[in-house]
């Protein structure tokens, strides 16, 4: 495909997502019908849309949006801007956008920051001066992190084995088995080292807060929303644990046991965990906003919205009451978000403890895009 042929195609698929579609099922749709698209171009596609979600209203303003709307077309445009490109993606060929002749519009105040209108009071309480630094890093893609297997190898060693499949990595100062990926990230997941668990994909900063998990070796120790299992495979990493992970969507875990089988690792999967209890440690990296994984997943800095954190901050006060039920006496629940925010964090833990007696706040974290990571919050909290 040509370039202006991949602008083109952006534009299609982010009409969609603004009229409501969701990314990944019109992206997915996309290139079912697009038999032309090798896989460089679905590639590069994917990556128009999606920095066009994380930049979406200084992009809009790029392309000459009339303030208040957005469309495809003033959201790639933006971004052609933003990159130099726009004569190469807006040439006017028979496969790609009409020549602009919108005119552009430099993106001011909460527009330049990408910063969704109703959250920014939130926000600013939560980062304080890091707020606008915070903004800008989650307008850039994630870079990609390796956690490398302590249980089958060194960080040494796992680097050696990836730069012999083209893959370059350097170690990253936030976790201590991190990998940051510096070329050749698309071949990860065909790669040997992979197959054979010596690394696994995991953002650097859920590795750090895995490694401040405390863990004794023989621990018995509960992943209460264990997802697909990045926390628990780190865990399992640490020591030799009876470990056990739970998901309210046991479908969540279903690539857990081929995951903990490459790693070398047993994990028990639980749909019932208070059948298991009680356990030393119980991890619940409940389910949240997300904002501290928005470059990820930028729709979702756009579609959240204050019913829905509502019905989160309620949730997850829920799984934390179930949590504290779960651990043992002397035990230690470690209550993980991928929040910035302070409902979900410092809020959530301050009215555990006030309706909770016997407890008491441990440590307690907090992990930012600004240290390159996600952002993230975990609390460590102890059962007198
Ligand atoms: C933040 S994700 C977990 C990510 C995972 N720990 C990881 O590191 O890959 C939250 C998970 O909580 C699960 N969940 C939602 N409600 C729950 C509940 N009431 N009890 C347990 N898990 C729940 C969701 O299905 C989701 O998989």
């Amino acid at each position: 495909m040509q370039l202006a042929a991949r602008a083109a195609a952006a534009i299609g698929i982010l009409d969609k997502v603004l009229a409501g579609e969701p990314a990944e099922k019109v992206l997915t749709s996309w290139g079912r019908g697009a038999r032309y698209a090798g896989s460089g171009d679905r590639a590069a596609v994917r990556d128009i849309v999606y920095d066009g979600l994380r930049c979406l209203r200084s992009f809009a303003a790029l392309g000459g949006a009339p303030i208040g709307t957005l469309t495809g077309r003033s959201v790639v445009l933006g971004a052609a801007r933003a990159a130099g490109v726009e004569a190469l993606w807006f040439d006017g060929s028979p496969h790609g956008p009409a020549v602009a002749t919108e005119p552009a519009a430099q993106p001011e105040g909460l527009d330049a920051l990408d910063c969704p209108a109703w959250l920014t009071p939130q926000l600013q309480q939560a980062l304080g001066e890091d707020f606008a630094p915070v903004m800008q890093a989650l307008q850039s893609r994630a870079p990609v992190f390796l956690r490398v297997n302590a249980g089958k190898t060194t960080v040494e060693a796992a680097m050696a084995a990836l730069a012999a499949e083209g893959i370059t990595t350097r170690p990253h100062p936030l976790a201590q088995f991190a990998l940051e990926v510096t070329g050749n990230a698309r071949k990860i997941q065909n790669s040997a080292t992979y197959a054979e668990g010596l690394v696994e994909l995991q953002d650097a900063a859920s590795q750090a807060l895995a490694e401040a998990v405390p863990l004794r070796a023989g621990a018995k120790v509960l992943d209460l929303c264990a997802g697909g299992g990045g926390k628990s495979l780190a865990l399992a990493a640490r020591a030799k644990l009876k470990l056990y992970a739970h998901d309210a969507n046991p479908r969540r875990m279903a690539d857990l046991p081929a995951r903990a089988a490459r790693a070398g690792v047993k994990i028990t999967l639980t749909t019932a965990p208070e059948s298991q209890a009680p356990f030393d440690v119980v991890l619940a990296d409940v389910p949240c906003s997300g904002s501290g994984s928005w470059r990820r997943d930028p729709e979702g800095k756009w579609s959240l919205s204050a019913e829905r954190l509502a019905g989160l901050v309620a949730l997850q006060s829920e799984i934390l009451d179930r949590a504290a039920r779960l651990c043992a006496p002397n035990g230690v629940v470690g209550y993980a978000t991928c929040s910035l925010l302070r409902a979900e964090n410092e809020d959530q833990v301050a009215a555990f403890l006030a309706r909770t007696p016997g407890w008491s706040l441990r440590e307690s974290y907090r992990f930012t895009p600004l240290q390159d990571g996600d952002g993230f919050g975990l609390a460590l909290l102890a059962r007198d």
